[in-house]
């Protein structure tokens, strides 16, 4: 037993340090070139540059898919733009606000306010005041001196489905003549879509300047992760093979620079976990199939609680062998776990409709298959392992009663 732990030991020890600098892979990480971003950079800088010359930039919104470098980009260019806007002496605060995490209007007003509360003394709580009142502070604090204050609301659609247009119309029109202190905004989104929410008004001041940033191809990704790769490992052991196969796999899946760094990140993981001297293509294939894994374990957390319950119902069915099953099997199942831990079921029809939306999300497979003259019928099949599943669900209060049981059971029951 010495032996076996001491040779473990030994392995890792003098296995080849795979990683010189792991944060420099890690998406919080602000690199200081942004490869094939420079006509953005570019159209963000001549957008901003009145606020050097003591005029008021126009509001932008930036749009483009996920991981197409929008947020990072926004950072770069508001960053450089304080540092020569300190050499210009124009004063200029950027407030950078994810709308992911702040989601309400209030919060975003409290922010806001909270940004400039060392100079004011004026500190909003998390709830309580009336919003009317937090605006109120809000424009006497931020206009208490000339300034230019530019407001980035990153993942803006999420703030606007969540809590409507009003933020953004008060925002916007929140600079008059006689205001000290001139207010941009910056609307970063990736979803497009979302300017159908929006009051003509609203969008029409918010995007009186729109920056696109389209997704990166496979030579492009390759760039970006070279230039990464370099501070973040240690030199030789990246085969040479590693870095375009990243870049592929994620120029496939929409051009999305976070997942080419994540598998960069996750293979060079897995190879280090392994003792492995070097990172190889396939640490990358690993490193994808975990991804996969970790991604659809978020999105099985993140169902609402009768999508889990449902899911549940299915899991037991796989695990006694029957499926391919269809929605009355499996809405009878899922009823008796209603029962189970006292929850009112949902109706057959909308059973069916959260089957759909598991289908959609790849949880399960719902295919509608024909039965001759009996008609149709959906044959539904997991898609992913039962131990996963529980394995989220050993996580919830609400689910984990659930986890004793057994399908022979469950039909005494029903
Ligand atoms: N041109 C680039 N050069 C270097 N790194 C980049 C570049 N573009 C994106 N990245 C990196 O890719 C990751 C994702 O970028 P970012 O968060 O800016 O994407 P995004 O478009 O804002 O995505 P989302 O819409 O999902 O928020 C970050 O780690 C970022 O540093």
């Amino acid at each position: 037993m010495d032996d076996y732990l001491g040779s473990i030991f030994e392995k890792y020890l003098h296995a080849k340090k795979i990683f010189k600098n792991k944060e420099v892979l890690r998406h919080s990480y602000t690199p200081k070139e942004l490869p094939h971003r420079k006509e953005q950079i570019e159209e963000l800088a001549h957008i901003l540059v009145p606020v050097l010359r003591g005029e008021t930039p126009s509001n932008v919104f930036v749009y483009g898919k996920t991981g197409t470098g929008k947020t990072v980009t926004i950072k770069f260019v508001t960053e450089e733009l304080k540092k020569i806007s300190e050499k210009y002496n124009v004063p200029v605060e950027v407030i950078y606000i994810n709308c992911e995490i702040v989601d309400t209007q209030y919060r975003v007003l409290a922010n806001i306010v909270n940004h400039f509360k060392e100079e004011s003394g004026i500190e909003v709580p998390l709830v309580g005041w009336p919003t009317d009142e937090v605006y109120a502070r809000l424009k006497e604090v931020v206009d208490s001196r000339e300034r230019f204050v530019i407001i980035v609301l990153d993942e803006i659609d999420k703030l606007v489905k969540k809590s409507g247009d009003d933020i953004l119309y008060s925002l916007t029109r929140i600079n008059t003549e006689l205001s000290r202190a001139k207010v941009s905004i910056i609307g970063i989104s990736n979803d497009l879509k979302f300017k159908e929410y929006l009051d003509a008004r609203v969008l029409s001041s918010l995007s009186e300047e729109e920056v696109v940033f389209p997704p990166y191809d496979a030579t492009q990704l390759r760039d970006i992760l070279m230039q990464r790769a370099k501070d973040a490992f240690n030199e030789g052991v990246l085969d040479d093979a590693v870095v375009p196969l990243c870049a592929a796999l994620a120029a496939r899946e929409h051009g999305d620079a976070r997942r080419a760094l994540d598998l960069l990140r996750v293979a060079g993981e897995i190879a280090e976990r392994e003792g492995a001297s070097k990172v190889t293509e396939r640490h990358v294939w690993l490193a994808q199939e975990k991804i996969e894994q970790d991604t659809m374990e978020e999105v099985i957390k993140t169902l609402p609680l009768h999508s889990k319950v449902l899911l549940h119902a299915i899991v037991l069915l796989d695990e006694n062998g029957e499926l391919p099953a269809n929605t009355g099997d499996v809405y009878s199942i899922y009823k008796s776990l209603c029962d189970y831990i006292d929850l009112d079921p949902l109706t057959q029809r909308r059973i069916s409709d959260l089957i759909n939306e598991l289908d959609m999300l790849g949880v399960i497979n719902a295919k509608v298959v024909s039965k001759g003259r009996y008609g149709r019928t959906k044959e539904i099949r997991l898609n992913v392992t039962p131990h996963k599943v529980k394995k989220v669900f050993s996580q919830d209060d609400q689910l984990r009663p659930l986890l004793t049981l057994n399908l022979s059971r469950q039909r005494r029951l029903i």
